[in-house]
């Protein structure tokens, strides 16, 4: 007999379509590898199988994977360039890693996509774990590096540039690189700067670029001249998913022109919408910072009466400064994302909410991230579909478009008095210099990435995959973007936390559009989520 009780949690459950156990099909990639094992419970058994023996474009695309183990390779210079000699690692002869047991990663240690698995998983999609080789593409005095940093600031950028330059010279005793001014088109239209361990030594306590950043002006053809022009052999690029389409497309190039020039690529992004790896950097720092400007509303509204504090922060299309800041916060009543439609109006409506929270407690906390609830924002502002340089969308001010409508709501139709405090931190906070915990994951991807190029490993982007540094494929992270998702357990998380509405009330949603949206939204997630 069966004595258990049903968890009071299991009526807050999504809909068993939203909870459908997901297929084993892997995501489109022209760099899988798959191999077969005849254990699951065994190491590697058979060797990785080389890029001799196997072409790294083999379509092996929407393969259905049993019991199979796939590597995601990234491509290597050996690929186009087959007699390129190597030499040993310099780092043998280092007295930093003199007493290290292992100094160099194992060529078939490779790194989980998926942790969390049962025994019948199939093995899935592993990346080439990160770090120095035995043996180096480049001799140390030939190689000829350059930097650039590319789209809107973060916090930590200026660390990364300099451990390149320092984990280059400290660890291979490269001394020549360049960076390179003001984003992609610096390559064409600007000079280099030449780059030491002295010049960059103190640049990690200032916010910002060293080297200045911009969008648009992403030239392949020119860009790919100048580096042959310039005789550069590694280039290091920090960027976020733009960025990172544009480091896939100088790769290609220079394979195609047969140059030995290694193009590695650094995640950067303050909404943390990379998809694969753990977390940005700067993406810690902003949700430190953010807490800054939620106390301050958090005061502000607390000391008036019927004080309603809303606080915006960045995340054009994913909400994760939004939900971390709040989960982290506990000051916060209602946290709005971009991922999660909302409605303002009837049963269940963010105006019921907050009328609530105020009779009982006075004052209520909002945060929203920027990209939240942009279609409501445009039909009452009639906004015009404007893009930046680079063709991401501009946003409408959701912030003050929540601030009006409130204010309306409250003193015209409810005769309520208000204080309305309006906080708009996000440039605050992305032009801070990074914490401790981000300067030193900052260290870990520069030295990474570092040890990837020297190694002759190209196309490449680095993270951490699990908390593993790895190497995957430019192509693997810009095919999706990493969004909240609504079914997952952080989102359910904060609403616990926050005791909101999830506006996912379908039946007593005004006029029911909103309430479809939300539900077409979350299948739309289902699918592209796999
Ligand atoms: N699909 C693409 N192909 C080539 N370059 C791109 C592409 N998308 C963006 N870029 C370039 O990448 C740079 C940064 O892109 P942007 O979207 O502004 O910022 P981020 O990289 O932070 O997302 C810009 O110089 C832009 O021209
Ligand atoms: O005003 P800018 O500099 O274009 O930046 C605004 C945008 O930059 C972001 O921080 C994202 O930038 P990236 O795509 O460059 O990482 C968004 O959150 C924000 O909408
Ligand atoms: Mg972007």
């Amino acid at each position: 007999m069966d004595l258990s009780i049903p968890s009071p949690l299991s009526k807050a459950s999504p809909p068993s379509t939203f909870l459908s156990s997901q297929s084993h099909k892997l995501p489109r990639s022209p760099c899988v590898h798959y191999l077969n094992f005849t254990s699951r419970n065994s190491s590697l058994k058979k060797p990785l199988v080389s890029r001799q023996t196997l072409p790294i474009r083999a379509q092996l695309s929407d393969q259905t994977v049993d019991d199979g183990f796939a590597l995601d390779d990234v491509p290597h210079l050996t690929n186009f360039l087959p007699d390129l000699p190597s030499y040993p690692n310099p780092l043998q002869q280092s007295q930093a890693y003199a007493i290290v047991k292992q100094t160099f990663v194992r060529p078939e240690d490779v790194v989980a996509q998926k942790i969390v698995v049962h025994k019948d998983s199939p093995r899935g999609v592993h990346f080439r774990r990160a770090g120095p080789r035995e043996k180096v593409y480049f001799k140390s005095e030939e190689v000829r590096a350059c930097i650039v940093t590319c789209g809107g600031l973060c916090p930590g950028i200026n660390t990364v540039i300099r451990e390149i330059v320092c984990g280059l010279n400290y660890m291979y005793g490269v001394d020549d690189i360049l960076g390179i001014q003001g984003g992609y088109r610096g390559f064409y239209s600007k000079n280099t700067l030449p780059l030491t361990p002295k010049v960059v030594n103190d640049i990690h306590k200032r916010g910002g670029t060293f080297l200045r950043t911009s969008r648009g002006g992403h030239d392949t053809h020119k860009i790919v001249d100048n580096i042959q022009d310039r005789g550069i052999n590694q280039v290091y690029i920090i960027g976020g998913d733009g960025t990172q389409r544009g480091a896939a497309r100088i790769y290609e190039e220079v394979e195609k022109r047969g140059l030995q020039v290694a193009v590695a690529g650094i995640p950067k992004t303050i909404d943390n919408d990379i998809a694969v790896i753990d977390k940005s950097f700067g993406f810690d720092t902003a949700v430190e910072e953010a807490q800054r400007a939620i106390d301050a509303a958090h005061v502000e509204v607390e000391s008036v009466e019927n004080g309603i504090g809303i606080v915006k922060l960045m995340g054009r299309y994913s909400g994760f400064i939004a939900m971390f800041a709040t989960l982290a916060s506990r000051d916060v009543d209602c946290c709005l994302i971009p991922e999660s439609p909302f409605y303002l109006e009837g049963k269940g409506g963010l105006f019921e909410f907050i009328e609530e929270r105020l009779k009982e407690n006075r004052h209520i906390v909002i945060v929203v991230a920027e990209g939240a609830g942009q279609e409501y924002v445009a039909q009452s502002m009639h906004g015009i579909d404007e893009k930046d340089a680079s063709g991401n969308r501009l946003l409408l001010d959701v912030g003050l478009w929540l601030t009006q409508n409130i204010k309306d709501h409250f003193t015209k139709e409810r005769k309520m008095e208000i204080n309305m405090k309006y906080i708009d931190p996000t440039y605050m906070i992305r032009a801070i210099p990074s914490n401790a915990s981000d300067n030193i994951y900052c260290t870990l991807l520069a030295q990474s990435a570092v040890h990837g190029a020297m190694a002759g490993y190209t196309g490449f982007t680095v993270g951490p995959v699990n908390s593993r540094h790895a190497y995957i494929p430019i192509s693997h992270v810009t095919e999706t973007q990493n969004t909240v998702k609504l079914t997952d357990r952080m989102w359910a998380r904060l609403l616990a936390s926050t005791n909101q509405p999830s506006f996912l009330n379908c039946d007593e949603a005004i006029g029911g559009k909103v309430c479809k949206d939300t539900i077409d939204l979350i299948n739309n997630m289902k699918i592209t989520s796999i």
